[in-house]
């Protein structure tokens, strides 16, 4: 597997109530578009529980293993340990950063939501591998987001010295994407520039564009 800092790049986010089209062609696409790492969200309007969300998280698995991209559960620690997932995303109103590192393992990959200094103090402490900031722009995908802060945690935690991997999240499209990428953090996180786009595949051609910078790193 490639480190971390690599896999965040263009980290892909998706969840049947996110897609235009059908789930496994939307992330097929993502992928020969060049996603990084690629995290199950099943969440929102008309998300899909139980047997249902568990086959669909299958298939979906099913298909970025066949192209080496790691597969990440976003909040649902029995589904990603019954799937052996590379990794989950949690929040700080999900199960705590502890208990959750304990659940998994040192091997898989902890992704943990902060938005204040403390809060990425302890998720740090806790045993956090990456941390998700956002949302960065407003966004209509996540109902119950906080109000977007722009770029000024990414900037103040690498001026406090942290080393941690960072992605940004909300409201990022090919247009913002830079700007992230400027203010310290190592990717972007993505659902609905991807997931809602007609082509997914020119989509994430263009977020890689942004994110990379250079004609060479891409
Ligand atoms: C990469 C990444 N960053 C942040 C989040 C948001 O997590 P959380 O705050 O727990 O909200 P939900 O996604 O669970 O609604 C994320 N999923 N991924
Ligand atoms: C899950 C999540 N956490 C903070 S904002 C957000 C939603 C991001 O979705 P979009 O990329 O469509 O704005
Ligand atoms: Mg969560």
């Amino acid at each position: 597997m490639k480190n971390l800092q690599e896999l965040l790049k263009v980290y892909f986010i998706m969840g049947s109530p996110n897609c235009k089209k059908a789930p496994v062609e939307v992330l097929t696409e993502a992928i020969a578009g060049g996603i990084t790492l690629f995290q199950f969200r099943e969440k929102g309007d008309g998300a899909l529980t139980g047997t249902a969300k568990f086959y669909l998280a299958k298939e979906l698995q099913h298909i970025c293993r066949e192209h080496h991209i790691p597969f990440i559960v976003n909040d649902d620690i029995e589904l990603a340990l019954k799937l052996d997932a590379d990794g989950v995303h949690i929040g700080q109103d999900d199960e705590l950063v502890h208990i959750v590192r304990k659940k998994i393992g040192p091997g898989k990959i902890l992704g943990v939501s902060v938005h204040t200094l403390a809060e990425a103090v302890a998720a740090q402490q806790n045993g956090a591998d990456y941390f998700g900031i956002g949302p960065i722009f407003p966004t209509a995908t996540k109902k119950d987001a906080k109000p977007s802060q722009g770029t000024k945690l990414i900037e103040k935690l690498r001026r406090e010295g942290f080393m941690i991997p960072i992605v940004g999240i909300g409201g990022i499209t090919s247009e913002n994407a830079a700007t992230v990428i400027n203010a310290g953090a190592d990717g972007v996180s993505v659902i609905s520039a991807i997931a809602q786009a007609t082509s997914p595949l020119e989509a994430v051609k263009a977020l890689k564009r942004e994110v990379f910078q250079r004609e060479e790193d891409l």
